[in-house]
C-alpha cells in the first residue's frame, strides 16, 4: 500500500492525515497544538509539525507529502534564511492603517483588477507595509518573503538557516502555489505584481516560485516527494472535492465562505477576496475573524463545555427572545471593522438567561457568515448546497441553527480534517500525475428550517454596532 501524508498547519494546531494513495482510506492521523496569539515564531509551527507527524506514527511508507496552511502569514527571512521576526498572522489587525494607505495610493478598483483583492489587515502586503513603517530596520533586512505553508515546505525539503538545516538557506528554493500566492495581495492571474510588493515593503525581495497544482516542490532528504501545498481554504475545497453549486462554510478559528469557480472574481468593494484554488481554478471567499472562538468565549462565560453550550442554546427559541450578540471580539474583517468590539444587545430581564445567551452567540456568529454567503453569491456564484466544516461544525446546535440561518440546504460532511485531506489528495496527485477520485462522505442534507427573523433581527443590531 502506497501512503501519502497531508498536513494542515492552521491557526490553533497542526493536523496530519496519512491516507492510502489509491483509495484515500485514512490509515493514521496526528495533531499538535500551536501557540495562541496573532504573531507566532515559525519555529513553533515546525516543532508542531514534527510532533504531529510523530503523533501520526511517522512517515514510514509515505511516498508523498503536502502542506496546507493558514493563509497570509508574513514570514520574513534575511539573506541567511533566518526568520527576522515573529510572523504576523491573518488575524492580526495592526496593519489596518497600512491597508488603508495602500488603497489610497493604488485605488480599490485598480487593486482588485490587478490582484483580485482589495487590501485588508489580513493580507501579507499590508503586513509588509506595516513592517516598513513601524520596524524599518527589520524591513531593510528582508531578503525573502514566504507564507506559512511555503516556509514549512522549504524546511521539509531540508532547507533553512545554516546550522539548522541540511541544505542551507537557498532562498531561490522557496516555493508556493497559486491559492496561497493569491492571498498575498501582490499576486494576480498574470503572476507576481512586483510593483505592489516594492510599494508595500519598500524594496524587492525573493518570492517563492509559484508551482502548478500537481507539480512537485522537490523531495525531503529521505526522498519523499513534496507537493506544492496550498492555502488552507483551497485545501479544504480540494479535500471535499467541491464542485460547481457547492459553497463551503468553515467554522474554525476563522469563519470562511467560499466556492470553486472557473472564472476569477475582482470585487472592488473588497468584501469578497478573489483567491485562486488548488486545482487551477478560482476560490471567491469571505472570511470573518470571529468564528469558533465566539463559542469558546461564550462557553467560558457560562462555565460550560461545548456540548452543554449547545444543549443550552437548543433550549432557547429561534431569535433568542430578542437577545443578539454582534460578535466582533477581535475587531472584524467582514465587514471590515478592524477596531470594532463585540456587543450583546436587546437584553431584558426576561431574555438574560443562559439558554438565550448561548443561542445568541451561535446565531450572531452564523449571521455574519450568512451575510458573507450573500456577498459571495453577489459575485455570480451559484449556491445549491452548503457544506459545513471546521471544529465548531461538530456541534449539533451549530448544525441546527445553521439550518435556520442559511437559506441554502446545509450538509455536514463526516467529521474530518478536510484541509489536511486536501493536502493528502494533492500529494497523491503529484505522485500519480492525476487528481485522485477518492470518495467523500458529504453526508445527508439537514432538514431546511430557515427562520428569516433571526437574520432580520441581527441585521438591525449589527448596523447599530457598526455605526
Ligand atoms: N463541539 C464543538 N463545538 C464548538 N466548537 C468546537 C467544538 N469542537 C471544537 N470546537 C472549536 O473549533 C476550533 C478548532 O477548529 P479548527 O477547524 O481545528 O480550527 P483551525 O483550523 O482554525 O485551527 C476551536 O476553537 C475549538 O474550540
Ligand atoms: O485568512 C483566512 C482566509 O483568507 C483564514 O481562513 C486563514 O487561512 C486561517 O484559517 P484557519 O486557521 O481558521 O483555518
Amino acid at each position: 500500500m502506497t501512503l501519502v501524508a497531508g498536513v494542515d498547519s492552521s491557526t490553533q494546531s497542526c493536523k496530519v492525515v496519512i491516507r492510502d494513495a489509491a483509495t484515500g482510506a485514512l490509515v493514521r492521523s496526528g495533531r499538535a497544538a500551536h501557540p495562541d496569539g496573532t504573531e507566532v515564531d515559525p519555529a513553533a509551527w515546525w516543532g508542531a509539525l514534527l510532533s504531529a507527524l510523530a503523533d501520526a506514527g511517522g512517515l514510514d511508507g509515505v511516498a508523498a507529502i503536502s502542506v496546507a496552511g493558514q493563509q497570509h502569514g508574513m514570514v520574513v527571512l534575511d539573506a541567511e534564511g533566518r526568520v527576522i521576526r515573529d510572523a504576523l498572522l491573518w488575524n492580526d489587525t495592526r496593519s489596518a492603517q497600512a491597508a488603508r494607505d495602500l488603497i489610497d495610493e493604488v485605488g480599490a478598483a485598480e487593486y482588485a483588477r490587478r490582484t483580485g483583492v482589495v487590501p485588508v489587515a489580513s493580507f501579507t502586503a499590508t503586513k509588509l507595509r506595516w513592517l516598513r513603517d513601524v520596524e524599518p530596520d527589520a524591513a531593510t533586512r528582508v531578503a525573502a518573503v514566504a507564507l506559512p505553508h511555503d516556509w514549512l515546505t522549504w524546511r521539509l525539503r531540508g532547507y533553512g538557516p545554516a546550522g539548522e538545516s541540511l541544505l542551507g538557506p537557498a532562498l531561490d528554493e522557496l516555493t508556493t502555489d497559486r491559492s496561497d500566492a493569491s492571498g498575498t495581495a501582490y499576486w494576480g492571474a498574470r503572476g507576481y505584481d512586483r510593483e505592489l510588493l516594492v510599494r508595500a515593503l519598500g524594496h524587492d525581495a525573493v518570492l517563492p516560485r509559484v508551482l502548478e497544482p500537481g507539480e512537485a516542490a522537490g523531495r525531503t532528504p529521505d526522498g519523499i516527494v513534496v507537493g506544492p501545498g496550498a492555502g488552507d481554504n483551497a485545501g479544504a475545497a480540494l479535500g471535499l472535492d467541491a464542485a460547481s453549486g457547492d459553497v463551503v462554510v468553515s467554522i474554525g478559528t476563522s469563519g470562511t465562505v467560499f466556492a470553486v469557480t472557473d472564472a476569477p472574481t475582482a470585487d472592488a468593494s473588497g468584501t469578497v477576496a478573489g483567491f485562486a484554488d488548488a486545482t487551477g481554478r478560482y476560490l471567491p471567499l469571505i472570511a470573518t475573524l470571529n468564528a469558533a472562538r465566539v463559542l469558546d468565549a461564550t462557553a467560558g462565560l457560562l462555565g460550560v463545555d461545548h456540548a452543554e453550550l449547545g444543549r443550552l442554546a437548543l433550549e432557547a427559541e429561534p431569535g433568542a427572545s430578542g437577545a443578539v450578540l454582534v460578535p466582533y471580539f477581535e475587531g472584524e474583517r467582514t465587514p471590515n471593522l478592524p477596531d470594532a468590539t463585540a456587543s450583546f444587545t436587546g437584553l431584558t430581564l426576561a431574555n438574560t438567561t443562559r439558554p438565550s445567551i448561548a443561542r445568541a452567540a451561535i446565531e450572531g456568529m452564523l449571521c455574519g457568515l450568512a451575510d458573507g454567503l450573500d456577498a459571495v453569491r453577489g459575485q455570480g456564484v451559484a449556491a445549491r448546497r452548503l457544506l459545513l466544516i471546521g471544529g465548531a461544525a461538530l456541534n449539533p446546535a451549530v448544525q441546527a441553527v445553521a439550518a435556520q440561518v442559511f437559506d441554502v440546504p446545509v450538509t455536514v460532511p463526516a467529521p474530518g480534517e478536510y484541509v489536511a485531506d486536501g493536502a493528502a489528495r494533492q500529494a497523491a496527485w503529484v505522485l500519480s500525475g492525476e487528481r485522485p477520485t477518492w470518495p467523500v462522505d458529504a453526508g445527508a442534507p439537514l432538514d431546511v428550517d430557515t427562520r428569516p427573523e433571526i437574520r432580520r433581527q441581527y441585521a438591525e443590531r449589527a448596523r447599530g454596532a457598526s455605526a
